[in-house]
């Protein structure tokens, strides 16, 4: 049975949230950084976008960029950006591990859309999850939804890696879960060096996933071809 999760979002931060991420994995926030509204943060975002925009000379009032200051602040807010509102923290319902399930499951190939925090480039690539059931069963969507929700925020592809993790980790009371993300930063690949083959691959290990024969089998699934 589903225990689906009505708690408040308070709550719910007691449980997936940054409350639970080591303080070394947790997402710098300053105190205040709930103090005013997403609406608020529009606004405000749309005016410094408007600086940039005009100090780099382009015309604000031309039909095709007046739009532009708008779009850009509720992009931040509601899309790349929305992970640092913890309204947004998806619920993790999980149940019981009815049919006694003992092997690891693995949730591949999970995109990544993150955005590196040093240069507010895109992060695109794939991160693949696994756990090993200590009694309770996560809903498979919940482990792609926590990968989006910790993606979507100024990111280090070391801390996403490790808050997923931490995440699944407080979700199903087990240590036992792995992450691994392979992924392509933009402010590698477009700019600066301009390698666009180099791919960056971070990984976390807990609990069993620790164990040299638990790790193999893990990796060896990442490399199975799946035809569908
Ligand atoms: N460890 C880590 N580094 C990242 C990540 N995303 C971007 N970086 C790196 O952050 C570093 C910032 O270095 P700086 O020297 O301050 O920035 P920069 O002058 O733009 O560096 P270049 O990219 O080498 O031109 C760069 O080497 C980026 O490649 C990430 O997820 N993890
Ligand atoms: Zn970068």
């Amino acid at each position: 049975m589903f225990e689906l999760n009505s708690k408040m979002n308070d709550e719910r931060i007691e449980e997936i949230g940054e409350n639970h991420v080591a303080t070394s994995a947790k997402t710098p926030l300053r105190a205040d950084a709930f103090a005013i509204s997403d609406e608020e943060k529009i606004n405000r975002i749309q005016e410094s976008v408007k600086d940039i925009l005009h100090t780099l000379g382009m015309d604000l009032e031309d039909d095709s960029i007046q739009g532009t200051p708008k779009r850009v602040a509720k992009a931040f807010v509601n899309e790349l950006f929305m992970g640092l509102n913890p309204a947004n923290m998806p619920s993790a319902s999980t149940f019981d591990n009815n049919y006694n399930y003992g092997e690891m499951l693995v949730e591949k190939n999970i995109v990544v859309y993150s955005t590196c925090e040093h240069h507010l480039l895109p992060i695109i690539g794939r991160a693949h999850v696994a756990y090993i059931s200590n009694g309770k069963v996560i809903g498979l969507s919940k482990m792609n939804r926590i990968v989006e929700y910790f993606a979507k925020r100024p990111q280090v592809q070391e801390r996403l890696t490790m808050q997923v993790v931490q995440a699944m980790q407080e979700a199903l009371g087990t240590e036992d879960v792995a992450c691994v993300i392979d992924a392509k930063h933009l402010c590698v690949n477009s700019r600066g060096i301009k390698d666009i083959e180099s791919s960056t691959v971070t990984s976390e290990f807990g609990g069993k996933f620790k164990e040299k024969e638990t790790k193999k089998e893990f990796l060896q699934y990442l490399q199975m071809d799946t035809h569908f």
